[in-house]
């Protein structure tokens, strides 16, 4: 049987290698493993849930193909994705897709998806009005949570809960950072591996957003009693971003209320915040000190290292390899947050597929090129006197100086009509770009530019160029 399979299979790849580049096929093809095939159906096996969902969208006609060729019109395809570790208990979700089917074929095209059982063994009946949905995300391990210096105490202290939850001394165990650095997959991760370890503990992982339309929701229908009882139920409990607390004096209040119960009765808090607790404006001070009572770590942005090693991770998560030359590229040149690096892996894979190409150096340049120059459309400040610097080949502060010269004076007057025309800062905020100068300074400069466009061309088609760097016309 299982010889089979993969004899079904291997026909099955000669048809699609034929039909795709040799980068797309050792990307989306080889890491498939056939499973079985049963009355007319190949089960096969994809690495994750980003690589079914890619192969529906690029290769449907390809893998048709290759079915019909190989089992007939009426065969079918049946996708079984791997979970992660952390899910190790649930049985996989497996995607029944029964069509595929051929042009003339008679099946009704559907999906079911056999979902996973709850992952949380209470029974709520009469907390209907708790959403109560916002349960772990799988995905979020340890495992794949890359340590560097970035990281280090956040994912040992993260991990020493989790072993111990409500056992350590921290607790509440907060961590904070900056956009895109890691803090939900961290906390999720610790809120998995609880889910692993302790099966009967009941984790609940809440967006401080989530959090607040309940409490919300439940004055409106006056079951505050409800809401907070329910919340004392709870084993760990994991907070997600509670900068949004901030000015919510009633939120914060049941959730003081909360904390210190479950606290006290030697639960796990985690929380996570956009920012260290004493930059925390508009939140209560009784609420501050108990979120510093046990330990407060930062996440910081990845140093290259850590980089290169997130970028391995995640393409070797899609079965994907690539030269260390491109890695050390990508990771060179993306040095804001863990997000964004994915985002540019993610499009590079597209480009790959996409274009049948290799992903190599060239690739991976034009690619991010493509992500850099998008971003440099964005009608920021910055952007827009980054234009004018560049056009009129002067340096930021000889723009923003005092210097009367001629060939200063004009860029610096065309720089203060495009902030104009095209954000929408005050004249005062504008002046204040250019070191300060007074809002009579602007409308002097944007009606000099504007006399200008009218009556001499070559003031016109200057305008013009720079707008066109931002895709807009010169009305
Ligand atoms: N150290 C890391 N190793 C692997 N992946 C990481 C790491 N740090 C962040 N990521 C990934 O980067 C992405 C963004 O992370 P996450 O959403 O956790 O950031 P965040 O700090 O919560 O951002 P935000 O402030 O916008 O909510 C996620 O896909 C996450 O898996």
């Amino acid at each position: 049987m299982q010889s089979e399979v993969k004899d079904l299979w291997l026909k099955c790849l000669e048809i699609i290698r034929e039909d795709v580049s040799s980068q797309s096929f050792s990307t989306w093809f080889a890491p498939i493993v056939p499973l079985k095939f049963q009355n007319n159906t190949l089960t096969i096996q994809v690495p994750s849930q980003f690589f079914y969902e890619w192969l529906e969208e690029n290769y449907v006609a390809v893998l048709r193909k290759a079915i019909d060729h190989t089992i007939g019109k009426r065969g079918m395809l049946e996708y079984s994705i791997v979970v992660d570790k952390g899910d190790r208990k649930n049985p996989p979700i497996t995607f029944n897709l029964p069509t595929l089917p051929s042009s003339n074929s008679n099946h009704m095209q559907q999906q079911t998806v056999q979902q996973a059982p709850a992952r949380n063994p209470f029974q709520f009946k009469d907390l209907d009005s708790l959403e109560l949905d916002s349960y772990l995300i799988p995905k979020y391990t340890f495992d794949k949570f890359i340590e560097g210096d970035c990281n280090r105490l956040g994912r040992a202290a993260g991990m020493a809960v989790a072993n111990k939850p409500g056992l350590t001394s921290f607790n509440p165990l907060m961590i904070y950072g900056g956009v895109g650095l890691g803090k939900t997959h961290l906390i999720q991760a610790i809120g998995n591996q609880i889910k692993e370890e302790f099966p009967e503990k009941f984790v609940l992982y809440v967006s401080t957003e989530k959090f607040t339309n309940q409490f919300v929701n439940a004055i409106r229908n006056n079951s505050i009693e409800t809401f907070t009882n329910f919340y004392l139920q709870v084993d760990v409990l994991i907070i997600d971003d509670v900068q949004f607390l901030s000015g919510k004096e009633k939120t914060q209040e049941t959730f003081f209320n909360i904390f210190n119960h479950l606290h006290q009765s030697g639960k796990q808090i985690i929380l996570s915040s956009d920012r260290a607790p004493r930059d925390l404006a508009g939140m209560e001070d009784r609420l501050l000190s108990r979120f510093k009572w046990g330990l407060t770590a930062d996440l910081q942005q990845p140093d290259f290292e850590t980089r290169i090693a997130i970028i391995q991770k995640k393409l070797q998560d899609d079965g994907i390899q690539i030269n260390f030359d491109v890695l050390e590229y990508l990771a060179h040149s993306i040095q804001t947050n863990v997000r964004e690096l994915e985002g540019v892996i993610i499009s590079l894979m597209a480009q790959a597929s996409l274009t049948r190409k290799e992903i190599d150096l060239e690739l991976a340049k034009s690619t991010l090129k493509s992500i850099v120059n998008d971003q440099e459309k964005e009608l920021s400040v910055d952007n827009i006197l980054e234009a004018v610097t560049t056009h009129f080949d002067v340096d930021m502060l000889t723009l923003k100086g005092k210097c009367r010269k001629k060939e200063n004076v004009f860029p610096r007057q065309v720089a203060m009509y495009m902030l104009k025309e095209l954000t929408n800062l005050p004249l005062k905020s504008i002046g204040y770009h250019f070191g300060g100068r007074d809002h009579s300074t602007v409308i002097h400069a944007v009606q000099s530019i504007s006399e200008a466009i009218e009556s001499d061309k070559s003031v016109e088609k200057t305008v013009k160029k720079l707008f066109n760097r931002f895709n807009l016309a010169l009305n």
